[in-house]
């Protein structure tokens, strides 16, 4: 049977390469043929049916989700796929499983902060899944505050072990992806105490990494241990397929060697050593690590999103203004529609580039680190903590923007929104709540600003060097068209961050107690931090842009989507930029008519541009979102897939629904 494209026009008005195009998405052409091998390899097997998920109750959910990641398994093993295929599998296989935590945190944990000789030992047993780890640190009481964590470990020199204890209800392990049901080990975060002295009470040694066996052979645990699920979460399917965990210790012995090395040491003797080259944030690494991966893969959330949005959009008629009775306008030629749609189109492909530039800024950070060379971990955490924040809350906001924008049929589970929603909303809090780590990135460029003069600014705050024409020199917009230059709007963006930010850290200056002042700024300092952290994404996709693109249209296309990205911003942050003096009333209302422009360039390739995201159906499993655009007979067969369309009468009716309509209530 011949397959009828009911997108066919819209493809057709694309004037840009879609091949082209794809391959910029995906970074370079080997990553796009090993995406496209991947997700099809998943979308192919029968294993990976997910259609049935928001329907299962728990516990058929979590088993079925097992028996996912044991086929994942198999076919890593048996097609011998690499660490790097192996993880694309899992992205597409999409549902957070236990193995998500083994790979992300738990071996990273072990990496970076074990000592070569337990690097040899835990390593090749954890990458073979000999042992199953997660990655503990949260405490009931303690999420956020991690210097507040109250699980013990202390040292005893007779028999050379650690004890670790959780001394108060507060101090359970609360939270930790797969330690509930599927752990064999964890990496477990508490407070040293040697000699009976609590080390760093100021904070430099308080917390360190032990590795050690929860389980026994029979999966029970071991004594002094109880371990169980913290219950069921926000979503049907969602993260429920997760089996996170609460973990407590009654005066556990583990052997001193367990404790995780690389940072400092404990000896035989009890004695405690520091390693006076390494700070102590490394034992923060594995989360510097993860944020960069979060921020690598939020785009594929949001344009996963914004495709269903928008193929939907491109296909449903409303009324116009001129009729509310004749069907006639797509939804997409809504100015409306496009002013809330095209800005999330423009901020996955702005979150795809910053992503990569932040990959390539992790990579460096960690080749300086083996090599001893700590000088550019602030600022890989202050970008990793911020960009994390950013594109996450963009992104959960996004999702629900794109259930709205598709009306009705979005809240149906079968549009796949509310689902991506209930799993991804959790990114706005799991590695580090995103108003926290806004508020480290305030730290790191309030401090920037008090150090000009006599340490230089460097990478992404290299703009404060030029503190003093950003703070002088207002914008020269004339017209609408001098809004679509890049180097004017980076800076727009440069003098925006160093005028909020030098008028926060002026007010900090007159509190007497600094953390006092921090602290009663704090929504100011979040302010501070997103124009910063703003200004990186918008700068990150104007140098994408002076790079080679090949492709027909290509460039153009993705000129128009920084420009939306950029200008929807000016828009949307004009208060700023008109109280720091930046901009007048004149040129942010210049660039909100250019970003209408922009709308109306962008609103042919709009299709073009979401088919470039190369998703497969089975990764979008919306039936709105369909490659092929045939939605209402689908939206229609879903309605009868549903089971509890099998029977007219469901259960309860006789018992319930009869006694109402014969007056018998009253034998209830
Ligand atoms: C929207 C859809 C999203 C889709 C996502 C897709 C996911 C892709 C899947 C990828 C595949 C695998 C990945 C793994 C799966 C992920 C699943 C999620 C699992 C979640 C796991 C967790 O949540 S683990 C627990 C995380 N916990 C936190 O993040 C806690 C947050 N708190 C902190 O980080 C810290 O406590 C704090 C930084 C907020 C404060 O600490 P502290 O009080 O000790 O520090 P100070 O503020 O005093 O600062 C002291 C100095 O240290 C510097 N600092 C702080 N942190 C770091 C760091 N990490 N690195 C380097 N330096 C650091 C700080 O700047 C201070 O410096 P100075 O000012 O110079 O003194
Ligand atoms: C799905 C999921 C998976 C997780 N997986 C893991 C895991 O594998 N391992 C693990 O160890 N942990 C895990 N966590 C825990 C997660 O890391 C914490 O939830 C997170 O760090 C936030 O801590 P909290 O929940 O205690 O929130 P809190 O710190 O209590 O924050 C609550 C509120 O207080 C505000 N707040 C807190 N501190 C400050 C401050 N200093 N200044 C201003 N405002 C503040 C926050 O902005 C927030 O609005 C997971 C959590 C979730 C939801």
């Amino acid at each position: 049977m011949e397959l009828v494209d009911h997108l066919r026009d819209e493809r057709n008005k694309a004037q840009f390469d879609v091949e082209a195009m794809k391959v910029v998405w995906a970074g370079s052409p080997q990553e796009l043929q090993l995406c496209d091998r991947m997700a099809n390899l998943v979308a192919n097997h029968p294993a990976f049916e997910k259609l049935k998920r928001p329907m299962l109750v728990r516990k058929e959910l979590f088993k079925n989700s097992l028996r996912k990641a044991a086929y994942a398994r198999k076919l890593v093993i048996d097609l011998g796929l690499s660490e790097e295929e192996a993880k694309w599998l899992r992205f597409y296989i999409d549902e957070p499983t236990y193995p998500d935590l083994h790979w992300g945190m738990f071996i990273p944990a072990i990496e970076g902060q074990g000592s070569e000789e337990q690097k040899e030992k835990w390593l090749p047993l954890s990458r073979n899944m000999q042992i199953i780890g997660c990655y503990a640190q949260t405490e009931m009481g303690h999420g956020s505050n991690v210097q507040g964590l109250e699980t013990t470990a202390t040292f005893d020199a007779q028999q050379d072990h650690f004890i670790i204890h959780s001394p108060t209800l507060t101090s359970t392990k609360w939270w930790p992806g797969g330690l509930g049901k599927v752990s064999t080990h964890a990496v477990v975060y508490a407070r040293l105490i040697v000699n009976g002295e609590f080390h760093g009470v100021h904070g430099w040694y308080n917390y360190y990494s032990f590795s050690f066996f929860l389980y026994l052979e029979d999966h029970s645990p071991l004594p002094g241990i109880t371990v169980g699920d913290v219950g069921l979460k926000f979503g049907n399917g969602a993260y429920n397929t997760m089996d996170n965990g609460l973990l407590r210790f009654h005066h556990v012995r583990i052997p001193r060697n367990q404790m995780l090395m690389r940072v400092s040491q404990v000896s035989r003797e009890g004695k405690y050593m520091q390693c006076d080259d390494v700070p102590r944030q490394l034992i923060y690494g594995t989360m510097v690590s993860v944020r960069q991966t979060i921020v690598a893969m939020v785009s594929r959330t949001l344009s996963r999103a914004v495709c269903i949005a928008t193929r939907y959009s491109a296909l449903r008629r409303q009324h116009s203004s001129s009729s509310l009775v004749v069907p006639c306008f797509l939804m997409i030629d809504y100015q409306s529609q496009q002013s809330r749609l095209f800005p999330l189109l423009a901020s996955a492909y702005a979150f795809k580039f910053v992503g990569e530039w932040l990959k390539w800024l992790y990579t460096d950070v960690k080749q300086r680190l083996e090599a001893n060379d700590f000088s550019t971990l602030p600022e890989a955490h202050a970008s990793t903590a911020g960009l994390k924040s950013l594109t996450t809350s963009a992104t959960v906001d996004g999702i629900e923007e794109c259930m709205k924008l598709c009306g009705g049929d979005g809240y149906l589970v079968s549009s796949g929104l509310p689902e991506l929603f209930a799993v991804s909303v959790p990114a706005c809090t799991y590695e580090g709540d995103n108003t926290v780590l806004m508020l480290q990135v305030a730290r790191f460029v309030v401090k920037t600003v008090s150090e000009v003069g006599y340490k230089e600014p460097l990478g992404t705050s290299s703009y404060i060097r030029r503190l003093n024409t950003l703070l002088h020199n207002n914008c020269l917009v004339q017209t609408g068209e001098d809004w679509v230059k890049g180097d004017r709007i980076v800076e727009a963006f440069e003098a925006r961050a160093a005028r909020m930010a030098v008028t926060c850290t002026q007010h900090l200056a007159k509190f007497q107690d600094p953390e006092q002042g921090f602290s009663e700024l704090s929504a100011d300092l979040v302010e501070v931090a997103v124009a910063h952290c703003q200004l990186i994404v918008v700068s990150k996709f104007v140098e994408k842009l002076a790079q080679d693109i090949p492709g027909k249209g290509v460039k153009e296309a993705l000129e128009v989507l920084c420009y939306v990205y950029a200008l929807f911003l000016v828009h949307k942050h004009q208060g700023d930029f008109l109280v720091t003096g930046y901009l007048t009333p004149k040129q942010a209302s210049l660039a909100n008519r250019q970003l209408r422009i922009l709308y109306s360039r962008l609103r042919p390739n709009a299709i073009a541009l979401v088919d470039a995201f190369n998703h497969t159906d089975h990764y979008l499993s919306s039936v709105v979102g369909r490659y092929d655009g045939n939605v209402y007979p689908n939206l229609y067969q879903a309605a009868f897939n549903d089971p509890f369309n099998d029977s007219h009468v469901p259960d309860g009716y006789h018992q319930y629904i009869h006694p109402i309509l014969n007056q018998t209530l009253a034998k209830l």
